[in-house]
């Protein structure tokens, strides 16, 4: 099922997991996320990168329905984000803690399950499926208050799978982890890829990019490209991700202080004077990398 081509992984209703269209969020009166447009393919991993405060966990949030744009919007699964219908079918893996520790990981599940409304069997079903899904077997019995941090996100990764969601939304759930747990996560994701799960996992490790089909590079509530890894390395002429990044926020940077020079500078007398010159000139390289979606 996993690809990254997003016209192979068009489903039958020919529509991508999530559609984004000129989204523009202001938190605590400030714009932090300036019309973004993007597409996610159904049965990717897509990973957010970008640096601290950039908008990652506002866009995540934009998706999963819980932060109003101020314009723009966003489509999941066919349907507004936040939609009813979508209720059972998103799963969202909070930055912050979102499972009892103290309960047990069979306790906490079974809590959940119940909260999602499932009873009897199918509960159980639900809870032996998600212990397997995320390996959690050794551990079942244990509080989560004595669990180490990987076993505890895996936890809160196992909450989200319960209802079997068509899209799994993660926050950093990879953030303080030693690689090696990292690893073992990354090897979860990529399954539930697999199985047909689109994944949107959010990232300021510009290595983890290299487990992803596709990217979302953010800086400052903008989108500096969307596209698979190859495509990105190929525009920018890079070896890898971190290299490429820094490549396009300085591309980013010198089209931001030519802009605001030439909002600064008087008006041209006439057009076709030298001042409309510069702009006409601007390489096609340098604003190609705003908000596109590159295919791939
Ligand atoms: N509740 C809030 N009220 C006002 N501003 C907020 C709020 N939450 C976040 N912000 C601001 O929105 C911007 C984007 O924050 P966001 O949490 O989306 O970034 P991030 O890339 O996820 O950061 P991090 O990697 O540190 O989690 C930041 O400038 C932040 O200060």
């Amino acid at each position: 099922m996993r690809q990254s081509d997003p016209g192979a992984t068009a489903p039958p209703d020919g529509l991508p997991a999530v559609a984004a269209y000129g989204l523009t969020v202001a938190r605590g009166g400030n714009e932090v996320l300036r019309g973004l447009s993007f597409v996610v393919p159904r049965g990717c991993i897509v990973g957010v990168l970008g640096p601290s405060g950039c908008g990652k966990t506002t866009l995540l949030r934009s998706v999963v329905g819980v932060q109003q744009p101020t314009s723009g919007h966003v489509q999941v699964l066919g349907h507004p984000a936040g939609a009813t219908p979508l209720r059972t079918r998103v799963g969202y893996v909070t930055q912050a803690p979102s499972v009892y520790a103290d309960l047990t990981v069979l306790e906490n599940l079974r809590y959940f399950a119940a909260a999602l409304g499932m009873r009897g069997w199918r509960r159980e079903d639900a809870v032996v499926r998600v212990v397997k899904e995320v390996d959690l077997a050794s551990y079942a019995d244990k509080l989560v208050a004595r669990l180490s941090g990987g076993q505890y996100s895996r936890v809160s990764l196992a909450v989200a799978l319960l209802n079997r969601p068509d899209l799994l939304v993660m926050d950093e759930p990879t953030v303080g982890l030693d690689p090696m747990v990292r690893r073992e996560l990354w090897a979860v994701f990529g399954r539930l890829a697999d199985e047909g799960t689109t994944l949107l996992v959010s990232s300021h490790v510009m290595d983890e990019a290299d487990r992803c089909d596709r990217l979302l590079l953010m800086r400052s509530g903008r989108l500096l490209a969307s596209a698979d890894r190859d495509t990105l390395l190929g525009h920018t002429g890079c070896v890898d991700v971190e290299e490429a990044f820094m490549r396009l926020v300085e591309t980013a940077t010198a089209a931001e202080a030519r802009a605001a020079q030439r909002r600064a500078a008087p008006p041209d007398p006439l057009p076709g004077l030298p001042g409309l010159v510069d702009q006409a000139a601007a390489p096609a390289a340098e604003r190609s990398f705003f908000a596109v979606d590159v295919p791939s």
